[in-house]
C-alpha cells in the first residue's frame, strides 16, 4: 500500500463487514488431519505488481468472490489498508511471524515476513486443508525468484506446481513505474515483474483515460509479448481467466500452440531494455543441442547482442518439435530454470514440424538468437562451443 495514493471513491473500499469471519483453525483440524492422503497437486499462483497496484485488492476480491475453491494465501508482507492484511497484522516486534487462520468461507490465510520459503513447508503441512494457493510479494519484489521456489523445487515438487504469475499494473503510474531509471543500467522492478507475467491487470482503470490507457497497453506489449494483458477496476476480472491456467505445464499445450502464433516481435518502448522476441525454425532439433542453446543462454549467459552486451533472458517459452519425439514439446524457462515436457498433443506430419520460441528479456536480438539457434541444434558437439570463446563471456 502506498501513503497518498489516490483511491477513487471510497464507498467502493472493502469494509471490515466484507471480510469474511475467522474461526480459529484448531476448531477444525482434527476432523480434517483424518482426510489427509496423496490426493491432487496443489497449484500456486504468484501475485505481483508495483507498490500499491492493486494486489491485496485483487487478493481480497478472489477470496470474497463466490468459487468453489478453498485457498490459502501467502502474504510476504503487512499492510495497512485491507481487511483480510487488518486481521491478520498483530505484530511480533519484527520477528518473522506467522500465523494461520481459517476464513469463514474455507479459505486459509497465513502472513509471513521472510521469502516466502518456511510458509510454504508449513503449509504444506496442513495439506488436504486447501486446494489453492495465492501468494502476494512484495511490491518491489523480483517475482522470478519467487517462481523458481514454485517450480522446481524437488521437496515442494510432488505437492505442488506453479500455475502462472499475475502482475497488477497502476494505470495512474505504471508508465512512470516503467521508464524508472536504476542506477548502473539495471532493469527496473515494475518492468521485471510485467517480463515475468502470465496476465496483466491494468488496474485503477477509473483514473485515466482511454488515450493513457492505449499508451500503457502498448509499453506493457511491447515488454511482455506473451502474457494476456486485462483491465480492471479493483482488480475485478472472472477468475477463470486468471487461475487455473497451467501457464507452465504441458496441459497448457492446445492453447499455447495458439497462442505462440500471434506474438509479435515488438519495438522497444520507453527506451526499456526488456523486449519479446519470438523466431520460428521448421523442422526438428536435437535434445542435447537445445539443451546446450538453452543452458548458454540462460546459465553460462554468454550470447551477446550486436552492440557486445550480454542477453539476459527472464522467461522462456517454446513449443519445439525433438527428433524422434511423436508428441509437441514445451520449453519453459524462470531466469535459470527450464524444462521441457511433452504435451499431449502429436505432430500430424513430418512437414508440420517446427520449433517456435519466444523470449522475454534484456538486450535479446531475434536475428542472432535465431542464427544461434540454426547453428546450435544441428552442429557436432565440438563446433557449439567454438561458438562462445572465452572471451566473449558475459559475467
Ligand atoms: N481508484 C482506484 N483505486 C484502487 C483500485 N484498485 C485498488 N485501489 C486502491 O489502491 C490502493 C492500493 O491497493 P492495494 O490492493 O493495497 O495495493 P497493493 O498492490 O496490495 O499494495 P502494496 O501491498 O502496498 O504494494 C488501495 O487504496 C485500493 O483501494 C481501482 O481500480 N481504482
Ligand atoms: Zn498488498
Amino acid at each position: 500500500m502506498l501513503p497518498g495514493i489516490v483511491t477513487g471513491d471510497e464507498e467502493e473500499e472493502p469494509g471490515e463487514e466484507d471480510c469474511p469471519e475467522l474461526v480459529p483453525i484448531e476448531t477444525k483440524q482434527r476432523e480434517e488431519e483424518e482426510k489427509l492422503g496423496p490426493g491432487p497437486k496443489i497449484p500456486v499462483t504468484i501475485i505481483t505488481g508495483y507498490l500499491g497496484a492493486g494486489k491485496t485488492t485483487l487478493l481480497n476480491y478472489i477470496l470474497m468472490e463466490q468459487h468453489s475453491k478453498r485457498i490459502a494465501v501467502i502474504l510476504n508482507e503487512f499492510g495497512e489498508g485491507s481487511a483480510v492484511e487488518k486481521s491478520l497484522a498483530v505484530s511480533q516486534g519484527g520477528e518473522l511471524y506467522e500465523e494461520w487462520l481459517e476464513l469463514g468461507n474455507g479459505c486459509l490465510c497465513c502472513s509471513v515476513k521472510d521469502s516466502g520459503l518456511r510458509a510454504i513447508e508449513n503449509l504444506m503441512q496442513k495439506k488436504g486443508k486447501f486446494d489453492y494457493i495465492l501468494l502476494e510479494t512484495t511490491g518491489l519484489a523480483d517475482p522470478g525468484a519467487v517462481a523458481s521456489i514454485f517450480w522446481v523445487d524437488a521437496e515442494l515438487g510432488s505437492d505442488i506446481y506453479l500455475d502462472g504469475i499475475i502482475t497488477v499494473v497502476d494505470s495512474k503510474y505504471g508508465l512512470k513505474h516503467l521508464a524508472e531509471e536504476k542506477p548502473d543500467g539495471l532493469t527496473n522492478e515494475a518492468t521485471r515483474q510485467v517480463a515475468l507475467a502470465d496476465i496483466i491487470l491494468i488496474n485503477k482503470i477509473d483514473l485515466i483515460s482511454e488515450e493513457e490507457l492505449n499508451k500503457l497497453r502498448t509499453a506493457i506489449r511491447s515488454i511482455n509479448g506473451l502474457g494476456q494483458i486485462l483491465e480492471t477496476q479493483r482488480s475485478r476480472v472472472d477468475l477463470s481467466n486468471i487461475l487455473d491456467l497451467h501457464a507452465f505445464d504441458s496441459l497448457s499445450g492446445i492453447s499455447f500452440q495458439e497462442k505462440l502464433q500471434y506474438v509479435p516481435t515488438a519495438q522497444p518502448h520507453l527506451d526499456q531494455t526488456i523486449v519479446t522476441i519470438t523466431f520460428e525454425v521448421p523442422g526438428n532439433v536435437k535434445e542435447e543441442s537445445l539443451n546446450v542453446f538453452i543452458q548458454n543462454l540462460l546459465w553460462e549467459k554468454n550470447v551477446r547482442n550486436k552492440d557486445g552486451h550480454c542477453m539476459e533472458v527472464t522467461r522462456l517459452k517454446g513449443l519445439v518439435s525433438i527428433r524422434d519425439k511423436p508428441q509437441q514439446m514445451i520449453v519453459q524457462g524462470v531466469h535459470e530454470l527450464y524444462d521441457l515436457e511433452e504435451t499431449p498433443v502429436s505432430w500430424k506430419d513430418d512437414t508440420e514440424r517446427t520449433s517456435r520460441l519466444v523470449l522475454i528479456g534484456r538486450n535479446l536480438d531475434k536475428d542472432i538468437l535465431k542464427q544461434l539457434f540454426i547453428a546450435t541444434v544441428t552442429e557436432t558437439e565440438k563446433q557449439q562451443t567454438a561458438h562462445f570463446k572465452e572471451d566473449q563471456i558475459c559475467l
